[in-house]
């Protein structure tokens, strides 16, 4: 058996090896040479897999350690008979923590939670896990998915419109879907700018193409985006400077990039492998995460609202305003920044310990995040 995988894929060296004969090689460079004799590719973004690649190669299966499938011709595959997996889920928890930073700046810039309706565009597994967060801190909600609720009635979720139009935040979180009728790309174009309400911010972690970077410009020249935060763009690694330049924060696409988010996405990456191929891997785990140094966090001021509380406890687990600032410093180190990021661990690995004085809200308030509070 022969397994190609993507050199960049965490706690994968060494896992495929006493079954397989493993080729480690950059995702972008992964090749049909690579491929003709081979009977697995495992990738993440970073390698377009399609006819191009594929035809003529004796692949069987291709799995993503990724949720994100827009890099995968997934109609070709099927057509052939090549199976494919993602891995759904992986890191929405990551994802959770990158939208709490922002809403914890947010919130320290004045922000009321109570007072403000965030907006929430694609409610799966990310969704689902903003709409908790952010009922959490107190925050108004209005959810968009029409497949959902296609499925499950119309009652939860609104129009794109109305979402738009009544949103102080809003947040993207939908797959790149290119045609039919869930069709996401360039979602946000000039046309529903018009509809935003004067001066939202607005925050893309989907793909870049869901937001167009004409719509981005005007929408930040004109003041119908106050604020604009980033972490996904058209044509990367090669982003727009301009656009860049004007954001609030921009990251490089590194919000799924927690070391639980990555982690996971290895661990269903090999089980799928395991189930495919017959492999004794079914019980696989990556062996000890790295942890912070110092994973506690105390509490001292016991006065302030449980939101402004909340806040400071989420920056203390990650700031994204230390990606936003490598980012500005070396904006074609884009590549680079994302395969060398710094350990990043999600809220359950940290742990609170309250004052005697701290109010239960504040604790109830922290324990609904997902820290462990002493
Ligand atoms: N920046 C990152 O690091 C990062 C990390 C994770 C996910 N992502 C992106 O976010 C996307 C969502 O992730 P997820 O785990 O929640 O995936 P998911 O598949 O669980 O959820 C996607 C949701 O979007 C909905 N949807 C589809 N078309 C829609 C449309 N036209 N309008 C509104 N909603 C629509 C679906 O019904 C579904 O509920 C991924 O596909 C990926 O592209 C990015
Ligand atoms: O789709 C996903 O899961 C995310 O966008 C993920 O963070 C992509 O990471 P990459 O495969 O580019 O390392």
């Amino acid at each position: 058996m022969k397994v190609v995988v993507d050199d960049k894929i965490p706690a994968l060296k060494g896992v495929l090896d006493p079954y397989a004969d493993v080729l480690y090689k950059e995702g972008k460079a992964i090749s049909k040479e690579d491929l003709v004799d081979a009977d697995a590719l495992i990738v993440r973004t970073r390698t377009l897999c399609n006819k191009d690649l594929l035809e003529g190669t004796s692949v069987r299966m291709v799995a993503t350690a990724t949720i994100g499938t827009d890099h995968m011709d997934l109609a070709w595959l099927e057509q052939k008979g090549i199976h494919w997996c993602n891995a759904p889920g992986c890191n929405s928890g990551s994802v959770k923590q990158y939208i709490a930073s922002v809403l914890a700046h947010l919130i320290l810039d004045g922000t009321v939670p109570s007072e403000t309706t965030l907006g929430i565009v694609g409610v799966g597994m990310v969704g689902s896990k903003i709409e908790s967060l952010a009922k959490a801190l107190g925050f108004k909600v209005l959810l968009n998915d029409p497949p959902r609720a296609r499925r499950e009635g119309a009652d939860k979720f609104c129009s794109l419109d109305y979402l738009l139009s009544n949103s102080d935040i809003v947040t993207f979180h939908t797959p790149l879907i290119r045609q039919g009728e869930d069709a996401t790309f360039h979602l946000m174009d000039e046309s529903k700018l018009a509809l935003l309400k004067k001066g939202a911010v607005v925050i893309n972690s989907s793909r870049g193409e869901v937001c167009e970077t004409r719509a981005m410009l005007k929408g930040l020249d004109n003041g119908q985006i106050s604020r604009l935060v980033l972490d996904v763009w058209e044509n990367e690694p090669n982003i727009d400077s301009k656009l860049h330049n004007k954001v609030w924060i921009g990251t490089p696409h590194i919000a799924g990039y927690s070391v639980d988010g990555k982690s996971n996405g290895s661990t269903m990456t090999i089980h799928a492998i395991a189930r495919e191929f017959g492999l004794p891997l079914q019980d696989w785990q990556p062996t000890s995460l790295p942890v912070p140094d110092y994973p506690f966090i105390h509490l001292d001021n016991n006065s302030e609202p449980a939101y402004l509380t909340a806040a400071k406890a989420i920056l203390r687990t990650y700031d994204i305003l230390e990606d936003d600032k490598r980012l500005r410093e070396d904006p074609e180190d884009f590549e680079k920044q994302r395969g060398s990021y710094p350990v990043r661990r999600e809220f359950h690995i940290w742990e609170i310990t309250p004052s005697r004085a701290t109010r239960p809200e504040t604790i109830e308030m922290l324990m609904a995040l997902g820290f462990r509070v002493k």
